[in-house]
């Protein structure tokens, strides 16, 4: 359905093309002082037209709180916000009304609704995430009352990759370019193959890197919700995620347990300690307290402004050419929305680990 979460829970709605989207957020503990200008910050980093690396469609994305809050805080009550759409070009969608995009959602919500939004690619419009966005804003607010730090940033482009591993980065420079990689040298080289591609009329995949901060030992759900499935969950549920990987991933096949096994120690202030880590903060699906790092593989933006074959819905075989304004390689623009999901997913972890202990 269209919700997520347990004890923080968001219920997004809304299409590209419609009068809006918006998200409800239930669960959220009342008292946490929060403002339009908190929500706004993230939403701004994920707009469409924020750079020429993205598509140009020009949406302020302006965000209007209806609900649960008051005097600047919030009152436990559900939190409704709502972006109004603004700049939809319809039109551009008018030759795929009887045809299917190649690698996109409109074969399959025709075969399992009958009927399909076309404008835009309706509610499969990677629209919708501007709604998570909203929400995640408010999650990370009540996150960072707790010192849990989300972070993430774009770490492949196609074949350009940054170099070095997270912790060898200066992680306030992600906002320093429109790429939104920390290793400005490889920022200038992705941006570039950026440029190129959109030029060529395609599209390029790649890899956001998450890391989160802070995080005390103890979050996460035996059996099935363990952390890092949420998170997987989380991740795979965002438009164009191909795979999810954390802590040493499937590069930990190469490793024998003897060098996989991260040994632990008592640092001088008392803290427990892990020399190494390759379980990226999580054993038995719950937080051990080391940084939680994990990977986000996009594919390439499926809509490509270059005639390709497909078919039409009586089933004959046709060519079709994308139009309208796309982005070129989505990965600058998923850098809020990972943080986003992997903030939901905590905060609802924290508040669900309140239950675990008499
Ligand atoms: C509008 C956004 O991205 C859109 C995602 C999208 C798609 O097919 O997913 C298609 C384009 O929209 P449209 O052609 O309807 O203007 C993008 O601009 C956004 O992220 O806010």
């Amino acid at each position: 359905m269209n919700t997520f979460g347990t004890l923080f829970r968001i219920t997004t709605f809304g299409e590209s093309h419609g009068p809006g989207i918006g998200v409800v957020v239930d669960g959220c503990p009342a008292g946490l002082a929060l403002t339009a200008a908190d929500i706004q910050a993230a939403l701004d980093r994920r707009r469409p037209g924020q750079s020429d690396l993205t598509t140009p469609r020009k949406e302020a994305d302006q965000v209007e709180m209806q609900s649960g809050i008051f005097e600047g805080y919030t009152t436990g009550t559900p939190i409704s916000l709502f972006i109004r759409n603004q700049d939809q070009h319809s039109h551009d969608y008018s030759h795929i009304e009887h045809a299917y995009r190649p690698s996109h959602a409109d074969y399959t919500y025709d075969q399992k609704y009958g009927r399909r939004d076309y404008r835009g690619g309706g509610r499969s419009s990677a629209r919708e995430t501007a709604a998570r966005v909203a929400a995640g804003a408010v999650a990370q607010k009540l996150l960072a009352q707790h010192g849990i730090q989300v972070s993430s940033y774009v770490s492949q482009v196609g074949a350009v990759a940054v170099p070095v591993g997270y912790e060898q980065l200066d992680l306030g420079l992600i906002e320093s370019n429109p790429v939104r990689c920390p290793h400005p040298e490889t920022a200038a080289r992705m941006a570039e193959l950026i440029r190129q591609t959109r030029d060529r009329h395609d599209t390029v995949g790649g890899l956001v890197t998450g890391v989160v901060r802070g995080v005390p030992a103890g979050l996460g759900e035996p059996v099935f919700d363990k952390l890092h499935s949420e998170l997987g969950r989380a991740m795979l549920s965002i438009n164009a995620v191909k795979g999810f990987e954390y802590g040493s991933g499937f590069a930990g096949v190469h490793l024998f347990g003897s060098e996989h096994n991260d040994a632990f120690y008592t640092d001088e202030a008392g803290q427990v300690r892990t020399r190494t880590n390759h379980s990226g903060g999580i054993q038995g699906g719950i937080s051990n307290g080391q940084d939680i790092y994990f990977r986000v593989a996009f594919k390439p933006v499926a809509t490509i402004l270059q005639p390709q074959a497909t078919i039409n819905d009586q089933g004959e075989a046709i060519s079709l050419a994308g139009r309208g304004r796309h982005d070129p390689c989505v990965l600058p623009r998923a850098v809020p929305i990972v943080d986003a999901m992997t903030s939901l997913v905590l905060a609802d972890m924290l508040l669900r680990a309140r239950a675990n202990r008499a």
